[in-house]
């Protein structure tokens, strides 16, 4: 179960130091991503050329390897940048983006996960299934599967690679294989913007690069995910709204709304 003063001190802690997150991540979200770590009072970089993901990771905090919209370069950079994370002992944090729903996009991941040792992965549920079990076969980038449904196979993946891992959705469970912390907060209309996975797990990758123990700062991105959420959506007619507040929900956190809001 999380202390809350200490979500609350690594609030802080991501405004006062303001880390560099570097972002591969897919064309759909690179926008909303960037904007979202803006709010939460970090500074992001989307960069990825092999021709400069190294450099760019030597400079980084943490690094986001996001497959949405893949394909051989960016692969290769992933790989790059995600050897260049070890080397310089930052977190990565792997967001498995349709794993499952083709053949390449599992291969890759299997690739990742190998070469680039996560300390994290954040997926929904269909993909963290798919990571463990090969036959299972996801939609898109959708899940087709609930949250609770998945955790079996989170706790499986999570003492296999030694990466935490979070399954997110109504529930978020956030797993190390032995011990498991839920997050209840959120809304519906948040799996109606494109994207918010995404942002969940830049959200994370900002708490990870300022809290080694990486199943708390996990849990922290995640709460801090759920609340702005759920926040946001009593503000919103619809999806495109939504978008608006939730950015300025998670601007304006503060002490006393994490306090009132959170949901363990
Ligand atoms: N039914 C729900 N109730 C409450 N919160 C939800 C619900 N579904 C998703 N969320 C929240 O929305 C965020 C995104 O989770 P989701 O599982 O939709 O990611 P995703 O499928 O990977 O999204 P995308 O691929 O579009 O980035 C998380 O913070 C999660 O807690
Ligand atoms: C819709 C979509 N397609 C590839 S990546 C992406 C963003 C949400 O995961
Ligand atoms: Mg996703």
């Amino acid at each position: 179960m999380i202390d809350i003063s200490n979500l609350v001190r690594d609030l802080s802690l991501v405004r006062e130091k303001s880390p560099l997150i570097h972002n591969i991540t897919n064309y759909v979200v690179m926008n909303n991503t960037a904007n979202a770590l803006l709010s939460i009072g970090a500074s992001p970089v989307m960069a990825h050329s092999v021709d400069e993901v190294a450099e760019m990771t030597s400079i980084a905090s943490a690094l986001v390897l996001n497959i949405g919209t893949l394909d051989a370069d960016w692969v290769k950079a992933m790989l790059i940048a995600g050897k260049t994370a070890q080397t310089k002992k930052i977190p990565v944090i792997f967001d498995p983006v349709g794993a499952g729903a083709t053949s390449y996009r599992t291969k890759v991941c299997q690739q990742i996960l190998e070469e680039c040792k996560p300390s994290i992965i954040r997926g929904n549920a269909s993909e963290i299934m798919a990571l463990v079990n090969s036959n299972v076969k996801t939609k898109g980038v959708d899940s087709t599967s609930s949250s609770d449904s998945a955790l079996d196979s989170a706790k499986i993946l999570a003492r296999e690679t030694g990466a935490v891992v979070v399954i997110s959705g109504q529930t978020d469970y956030i797993t190390n294989g032995e011990t498991t912390e839920t997050v209840s907060n959120g809304n519906t209309l948040m799996a109606r913007v494109t994207g918010m996975g995404c942002t969940a797990t830049a959200i994370v990758a900002a708490f990870a690069s300022i809290n080694t123990d990486m199943l708390e700062a996990a849990t922290h991105g995640m709460a801090i995910m759920g609340i702005s959420g759920e926040l946001a959506a009593a503000k919103s007619q619809g999806n495109g709204s939504m978008q608006v507040h939730f950015l300025d929900e998670l601007f304006n956190l503060n002490e006393s709304t994490l306090r009132n809001t959170l949901k363990l």
